[in-house]
């Protein structure tokens, strides 16, 4: 299972994420209590390996703004939460990570129209366009819908991750504030989820 942590701000978290094997780091640059400067994304960027993919989370963004993301945060991933058009997801230099929020089974055929490297399904956002800490409801998931494309966000914890992850098979799970303590990234609930996610056992490491 690969496991993506969104909304990274400190250089210590990069490090537990990637040590606990953390598949992809999400930057935020949209509106967000998790945004963050191009400038220190690049600098925090810096410090990730290779094989672990840096992703880019933009809202109705324009192309100049993805496009100095991409350049200076050496971007691997473009994470697109607003309302981008399938046209303007297909037109992108970096493969596209297409959100969307799931109210109702008709949002999987809003998706039908985007030809895109992953389908990110969430919960309605609240104050921002993600990042809610809620769950949607996972029966709304289509048995059919190209598990190996999915990723699945929304409310995700350490407790709930693992039955996330053997009820709706997806590609991969994102989180941001299920490994969050007092509105911070938490070292330990990253490192907790991604072991859940990975079903890793917890004396592996003893
Ligand atoms: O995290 C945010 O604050 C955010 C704001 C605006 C658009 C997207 C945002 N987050 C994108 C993510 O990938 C989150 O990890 C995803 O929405 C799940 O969040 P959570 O329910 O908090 O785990």
């Amino acid at each position: 299972m690969k496991v993506k942590i969104c909304g990274i701000q400190k250089s210590h978290h990069i490090k537990a994420a990637v040590s606990a094997g953390a598949d992809y780091i999400g930057f935020m640059f949209a509106q967000s209590k998790r945004r963050i400067e191009i400038q220190e994304a690049a600098e925090l960027a810096a410090q990730i390996p290779a094989h672990v993919k840096r992703v880019g989370v933009f809202v109705n963004p324009s192309q100049q703004e993805i496009d100095e993301a991409v350049q200076k945060v050496d971007l691997d991933l473009i994470q697109l939460h607003g309302d981008e058009t399938p046209h303007f997801c297909r037109n992108q230099v970096k493969p596209v990570m297409k959100a969307f929020s799931i109210t109702s089974e008709d949002d999987f055929k809003r998706m039908r129209d985007y030809d895109v490297a992953y389908y990110l399904v969430d919960a309605p956002g609240t104050d921002y366009r993600g990042g809610s800490g809620r769950r949607f409801d996972w029966s709304l998931i289509p048995e059919n819908h190209r598990p190996e494309k999915l990723v699945l966000a929304g409310g995700l914890t350490p407790e709930n991750v693992g039955e996330a992850v053997t009820e709706v098979k997806p590609y991969a799970v994102d989180v941001s504030s299920g490994v969050e303590v007092n509105g911070e990234k938490d070292s330990n609930k990253i490192i907790a989820f991604i072991h859940e996610a990975k079903g890793v056992r917890r004396n592996d490491n003893l």
